[in-house]
């Protein structure tokens, strides 16, 4: 098992970071009927740690027990009947999704799934009828009309289940649905508390982490905690006994964007274009987001550019980033941005050396 799920704190008293709010979601659960909750913040900041500590508070080690499903609906939309597909992870007491890889279908999805649970409504250990807790993750993705749609069924409801949705960013999510939930925003963890985080891992391990090392990951983790542990453990499997002087490597997915990176300002022609799509399509294949591709591709891209060009491309980016969320398919808008860097860049080289 690797570091990153080996020590994911189970319970919420055991958390090492955000432990102010993981106090305070206990006191939630046991003082109140939970409402529902809207937990934001970067990628790798603990959010998913403390919704699954949390659900194992409200329902005990039984929400660990988790089933991974391939569910198909047959939805009535009107005229036509829908086939929807998607995978869930379900306990007794909750069930886990990500409506948005439904794409444009994504409202039907969250309609289908709370009427049903609704109709299977658990009975708790006094022979009360209890609820059913619905984690949604990437609420952010979801379309305006599923969001609109979540606003419906969660007041409808909201007597058999509650909602427990996740997201990086809240400003995304409709105001009507950030005002019917708890809002929790999780920041990302400090470089303090990333070193002791690695500290108490490496201890577990037996390791001897030096302190220099373990503040190079922190710093080289962007605050990301789930990245330093990988990047802890990486370095572990590259060189034990550690050295102050160890090289941390970069991740996989970085080096070939790297690589992308240094193809585009070699050429700037179609059949590099042609190349440099592939490329992408492996990276999106491997499940790194695409808004990450375009944000790292552009920073890679921007450490090889001349001076003059950084703030046209900048726009650039900003512009192919923003129709890439109005849009569907990625893949287009990213290739669009490579496609208009490669002939600003060449106009560029054209105009200053002929
Ligand atoms: N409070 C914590 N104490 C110690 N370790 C933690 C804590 N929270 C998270 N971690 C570690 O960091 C890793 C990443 O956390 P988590 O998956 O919860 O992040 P996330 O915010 O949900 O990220 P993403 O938005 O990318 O899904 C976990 O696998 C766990 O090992």
């Amino acid at each position: 098992m690797l570091w990153v799920d080996k020590y994911r704190p189970k319970t919420l008293d055991n958390v090492m970071v955000h432990n102010d709010i993981a106090q305070n979601l206990k006191k939630l659960v046991t003082e109140h009927d939970c409402p529902h909750l809207l937990f934001y913040g970067p990628s790798g900041a603990g959010k998913k740690t403390l919704i699954m500590a949390l659900l194992r508070q409200m329902f005990g080690p039984g929400a660990e027990k988790v089933k991974v499903e391939n569910r198909a609906w047959k939805v009535d939309a009107g005229s036509r009947s829908i086939d929807l597909e998607l995978t869930t992870l379900s306990s007794a007491n909750h069930i886990e999704m990500t409506p948005s890889d439904a794409g444009f279908q994504d409202r039907y999805i969250v309609q289908e799934i709370i009427k049903e649970m609704a109709k299977n409504r658990p009975i708790d250990t006094k022979g009360k009828k209890g609820f059913k807790v619905l984690v949604l993750n990437d609420v952010d993705k979801l379309s305006r009309e599923a969001q609109h749609s979540l606003r419906r069924t969660m007041e409808k409801y909201s007597a058999y289940c509650r909602l427990i949705l996740c997201c990086n960013s809240s400003s995304r999510v409709t105001e009507a649905i950030r005002s019917r939930c708890l809002n929790v925003r999780i920041n990302a963890p400090s470089e303090e508390q990333i070193i002791e985080v690695l500290q108490f891992i490496g201890k577990k391990e037996g390791l001897q982490l030096p302190p220099s090392l373990a503040a190079r990951i922190a710093e080289k983790s962007n605050r990301n905690l789930r990245r330093a542990i990988l990047s802890f453990e990486t370095c572990r499997v590259q060189q034990y006994p550690f050295t102050d002087k160890q090289t941390i490597p970069p991740m996989d997915w970085e080096e070939y964007i790297s690589e992308i990176a240094s193809d585009i300002m070699k050429e700037q022609s179609p059949k590099r274009l042609f190349l440099v799509r592939g490329k992408l399509y492996e990276l999106l294949i491997n499940c790194i987001p695409p808004e990450i591709i375009l944000k790292r591709l552009l920073y890679e891209l921007l450490r090889k550019l001349d001076a003059e060009l950084k703030h046209e491309i900048c726009h650039w980016a900003a512009y192919y980033e923003h129709r890439m969320r109005l849009g569907q398919k990625a893949i287009f808008h990213i290739e669009a941005f490579v496609a208009k860097f490669m002939s600003v860049y060449k106009s560029f080289l054209i105009a200053t050396f002929g």
